[in-house]
């Protein structure tokens, strides 16, 4: 099916409809296999609001009935799994027992979050939105999420990208998501043709699905980059067959990947990479790297540009105007409960999801060999214990305020770490900003200590940091 457009199919709710705590409002749109609804809560309880995914699970034939249920428990896996600030929430799974609908009975009922709009919808109104850079900057964020938990999400397109009500974005929509066994996974044969790797788009279906990897949602994200900055695709035609022709070309190398000239050259650059015609010359840009480069555009040009040449560490001064930037943009990661019992499963209801807290675990977890793993790779995790023993605060980004900063944690305040895993990937994977510093005070005043990629060590009592930034060197 790769190559084809995927039609909406428009699972008919009627206003009013209730289904466990909720009422059924009106339709917000439909997606190739189902369609979203908003509706109320109609008892006490939060959210009051949150719209509801209709997969028609129960209905179909056998063969479009498998197929829709392995679409749906993707989904659901995903979201059960994988929780964390750029990814939209899902508060519970709902299953249609009404025989008197025949359409409806037996769906599958996601509850997400209520977003607000799409970007598909915002690019519609404003092609090249002025907040675009914020809004990559936390689609890369996602990614990092996604990647680091061990998930590739196989659809990275803007209508899979929603905007909530403060503005804010989350990833959404999962069916296609896949977790890796290694470096790789495998997902349904299907893809949206204009945001898919030229290596899918000729790939073969093996039984178990279309072998993918993180590079395609790096390519979708290039793809994505180039339309919210210019308008435009980056492999223009007026139709889906002309621009696969043009990306036909490019990787043959009969062609060259003219990007739009109104393209800032830093962007350009990013946008190449993340196009690059095959998953090998992809690789070494992975989310996590493509975060640092997004987040560093953001800075002002005096403080961006001495931290890249210079392979050492922030003086005091520069420090302080790269964290009043940086601390808008880096992010804490929420808590992985990949090994957590009630993440397993998709025919249980879910427990309703809060805001991932700034500091997760539980005070009286004991240390054990695998503590530390709870630390995503992609960050930097502080813990109360020896040994990524106790509760645990993990940052992708730099923190320059750990107590009031972007993303706290909550712990500090009254308790200092005694252990650190500096889990970035390292330089092997073309990162620059490998090492984590970390300060006594905030805004990166008074270093503290460093800890290299890949180190897990304990800290002595009454090391108290407040801040934290990534640097080239512990020089
Ligand atoms: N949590 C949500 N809040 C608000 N709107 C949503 C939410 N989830 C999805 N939508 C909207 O509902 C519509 C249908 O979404 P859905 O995920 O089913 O399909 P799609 O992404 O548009 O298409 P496809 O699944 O074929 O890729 C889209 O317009 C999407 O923006």
């Amino acid at each position: 099916m790769t190559g084809q457009e995927r039609r909406p199919s428009t699972v008919a709710v009627p206003e009013g409809y209730e289904i466990g705590s909720w009422r059924v409002e009106r339709l917000l749109g439909s997606g190739g296999f189902g369609s979203v609804y908003t509706a109320s809560r109609s008892t006490a309880g939060e959210p009051r609001r949150a719209a509801l995914k209709f997969l028609p699970t129960g209905t179909r034939t056998p063969r479009q009935l498998r197929h829709l249920r392995d679409l749906a428990e993707r989904e659901i896996e995903v979201l059960r799994r994988v929780r964390a600030p750029r990814l939209i929430r899902m508060h519970e799974v709902l299953t249609v027992d009404d025989p008197a609908s025949p359409d409806l009975d037996g769906a599958t009922v996601l509850v997400l979050d209520h977003a607000e709009t799409s970007l598909d919808h915002v690019l519609t109104r404003s092609p090249r939105p002025p907040s675009a850079p914020a809004l990559l900057t936390q689609i890369c964020e996602g990614l990092v999420q996604l990647h680091g938990a061990g998930w590739v999400h196989g659809d990275l397109k803007p209508g899979n990208v929603l905007v909530m009500a403060d503005g804010t974005i989350r990833l959404a929509d999962f069916n296609m998501a896949a977790q890796l066994e290694g470096t790789h996974a495998y997902a349904p044969g299907f893809a949206t043709p204009d945001f898919t790797p030229p290596e899918l788009l000729w790939s073969d279906i093996t039984e178990r699905g279309r072998l993918v990897r993180p590079t395609a949602d790096i390519w979708a994200f290039g793809v994505l980059a180039h339309l919210v900055l210019t308008g435009s695709m980056p492999l223009p035609g007026p139709t889906a067959a002309a621009r696969r022709t043009a990306l036909t070309h490019y990787v043959r190398g009969e062609q060259e990947l003219r990007l739009a000239p109104e393209l800032p050259s830093a962007w350009r650059e990013i946008i190449r990479d993340c196009l690059a015609p095959s998953h090998d010359a992809r690789v070494s840009h992975d989310a996590r790297s493509l975060l640092r480069r997004v987040e560093r555009l953001q800075l002002p040009a005096e403080a961006a540009g001495p931290r890249r040449r210079k392979r050492v560490l922030l003086s005091a001064a520069l420090v302080t105007a790269v964290c009043a930037v940086a601390a808008g943009t880096a992010f804490l990661l929420g808590p992985d409960d990949r090994n957590s019992p009630t993440a397993k499963g998709a025919d249980t209801p879910s427990a309703p999801v809060g805001t991932p807290p700034a500091s997760v675990g539980t005070p009286s977890a004991p240390a054990s060999p695998v503590a530390y793993d709870r630390c995503i790779p992609g960050s930097v995790c502080f813990f109360t214990e020896p040994d990524g023993g106790g509760r645990m605060c993990a940052w992708v980004g730099d923190e320059a305020d750990w107590l009031a900063g972007k993303n706290v944690c909550s712990w500090a305040t009254a308790t200092s770490p005694r252990s650190v895993f500096n889990n970035g990937k390292g330089a092997s994977l073309g990162e620059i900003f490998t090492n984590v510093t970390y300060f006594a005070e905030r805004h990166l005043k008074n270093q503290l200590g460093c800890v290299p990629p890949g180190t897990r060590r304990n800290l002595d009592a009454g090391v108290n940091p407040r801040s934290h930034v990534w640097t080239e060197s512990c020089a």
